[in-house]
């Protein structure tokens, strides 16, 4: 039997976390509204499948929901809540979430619906605990803590430079460097003991390129971040998001309090210096004539800080939220695609073969990059695999809509669970196999049946105006570097090695064991 505190823990696995929906006045939903809506076809609300009786009172239905559900309470109980909802009430479920309805999607089309609903600031539960420190210590809120009017303004300007198409150019021009480096530190092959902290230094010494134009060293450890200290973020934002809405560090500094404080305390300074420091080499080129050729290569900061919309502090907290983000996200997606293309060789000498059949004795370029379908497409089936966050997408609408011919009030929670779609074998056929060919049109070794997959049951990072802001950078910083590194050395696992990846959730899907590969250069 499950314990209260365990029946709450899979509503606070969510990657980012749920809101507080004791707040009724958010909530209640607007009876005109309702009406507008209604038509003879609209099915009310209750009509939903989904749970009745105890499960359905307000505040204490979801205990109850909990203990007829059989799951475990594991490292992937989000995913394992979800998978027993669909199996006991179909594709779309309703289920209480304190006093609130909740709806979890289970069908592409369904969320497609959900998605294409045009709204001006999609709303996401802030992340509390960061929002509670820029309070605390009178600095601005950023695009994680902030929504509506407020997350806009911060969001376009940084929008504007990040994910236009132009984008993807100068990240190959940035990142290039920080790969060929990665590459030449294994130059003589051997084992690497374990894939992630490794991969974490890269994606960090990416990140701050892409925030300061330098080099960090994280690579040959005489970097100026503590890798620890961003584990220790993660860490303090995970536990926070499992605490049942209670949030003692509100009034009392509590242990994960100070760890997180203390952990941000070091970035956050080492952010200080860089920026002081960016400024006044701007200074100096500026000074000195040199402005032009100087910011010929791309410069995020500068551009952000010369939008006539964005503040000094607007800019610290933009590129603060970029590097925290940026660094769990692309380390463990890499881990986890290397670890299949070692799993999987006859996979990995078909991506070899599209390597160097398209750059030949050259460079990694964008334009190779651009005739990469492969190496794209093992991306996109690492990421179908290892859904990266759990269970997917939240979206709450302030006014009533109708949803495949359901009224939906407004305030209800809608998860759209695109981990358990990625892994239904109705819409992705073999789910268990990692066959990047299912994305590639072109491909003949798979059937149809195999391709037919439908965009809206994957979308690893999110959809419209509140997506994935680092989508771009991120997915060149795992193309750059997964070309370079398998061009260069045959990958395989140890003999011992587990070939079940188990991994977990700490906001991003995390390998839970270290992965060792042998690597031999190529000749
Ligand atoms: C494999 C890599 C990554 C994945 C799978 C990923 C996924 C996501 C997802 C699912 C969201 C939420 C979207 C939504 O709510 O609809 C998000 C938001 C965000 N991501 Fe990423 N991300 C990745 C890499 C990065 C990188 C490299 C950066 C920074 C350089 C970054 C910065 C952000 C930021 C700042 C937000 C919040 C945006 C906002 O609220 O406006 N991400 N990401």
């Amino acid at each position: 039997m499950l314990s209260t505190t365990k029946c709450f823990a899979w509503r606070l696995r969510f990657p980012f976390r749920l809101p507080n929906v004791f707040s009724t006045s958010l909530y209640s939903s607007n009876p005109a509204a309702v009406q507008t809506t209604k038509h003879p076809e609209v099915r009310p609300l209750e009509d939903i499948p989904g749970v009745s009786g105890k499960s359905a009172l307000p505040y204490v239905g979801s205990i109850f929901l909990s203990k007829s559900l059989d799951y475990k309470l594991d490292d992937v109980q989000v995913k394992t809540f979800c998978s027993q909802l669909q199996k006991k009430f179909g594709d779309i479920v309703r289920i209480r979430i304190k006093n609130n309805w909740g709806v979890f999607i289970f069908d592409p089309d369904l969320a497609k619906e959900v998605l294409e609903i045009q709204l001006k600031y999609p709303y996401r539960p802030p992340v509390d605990i960061l929002r509670v420190y820029n309070d605390r210590h009178k600095l601005s809120q950023s695009l994680v803590t902030l929504n509506g009017e407020a997350w806009a303004r911060l969001r376009k300007p940084a929008q504007q430079l990040m994910l236009r198409p132009l984008a993807v150019s100068a990240y190959v021009d940035t990142l290039s460097k920080v790969a060929e480096d990665f590459v030449q530190k294994y130059q003589d092959g051997g084992t690497i003991e374990d894939l992630r902290p490794v991969l974490v230094d890269y994606a960090t010494e990416s990140v701050g390129m892409l925030c300061f134009n330098r080099r960090f060293g994280c690579m040959d450890k005489t970097g100026i971040i503590d890798i620890k200290f961003i584990e220790d973020i993660f860490d303090a934002v995970d536990v926070d998001s499992k605490s049942l809405g209670f949030k003692p560090y509100l009034y009392v500094s509590t242990p994960m309090y100070r760890k997180f404080k203390r952990a941000l305390d070091h970035v956050y300074s080492v952010f200080q210096v860089e920026i002081k420091n960016a400024l006044s080499t701007l200074e100096k080129v500026k000074a000195e004539g040199k402005l032009e050729e100087y910011l010929e290569k791309p410069n995020l900061l500068y551009s952000l800080l010369s939008h006539p919309k964005m503040t000094p502090a607007d800019v610290d907290r933009t590129l603060l939220d970029l590097f925290i983000a940026g660094i769990e996200s692309t380390s463990n997606t890499l881990s986890l695609l290397w670890f299949e293309l070692a799993k999987n060789q006859d996979k990995q000498e078909k991506l070899y073969k599209e390597i160097s059949s398209v750059c030949g004795n050259g460079d990694v370029t964008k334009e190779a990059l651009a005739n990469m379908s492969y190496l794209k497409a093992c991306v996109r089936e690492t990421m179908r695999i290892y859904s990266p966050t759990s269970p997917g997408s939240y979206r709450r609408f302030d006014k009533d809509v109708v949803l495949g011919g359901y009224h939906i009030p407004a305030g209800t929670e809608l998860v759209l669970c695109f981990q358990q779609m990625c892994e239904d074998p109705r819409l992705f056929k073999s789910p268990e196999k990692f066959l990047p060919e299912r994305f590639m049109r072109d491909d003949t070794t798979l059937t149809e049946e195999y391709k037919n997959t439908n965009p809206f049951a994957i979308l690893p990072f999110g959809f419209g105006p509140r997506s994935c802001i680092g989508q771009r950078f991120a997915e060149t910083e795992m193309h750059v570097l997964t070309a370079k590194f398998f061009r260069r050395f045959k990958a395989s696992l140890l003999p011992d090695t587990n070939k079940t990846m188990e991994y977990k959730y700490r906001t991003f899907a995390v390998p839970k064991n270290a992965v060792p590969l042998t690597i031999t250069p190529r000749v």
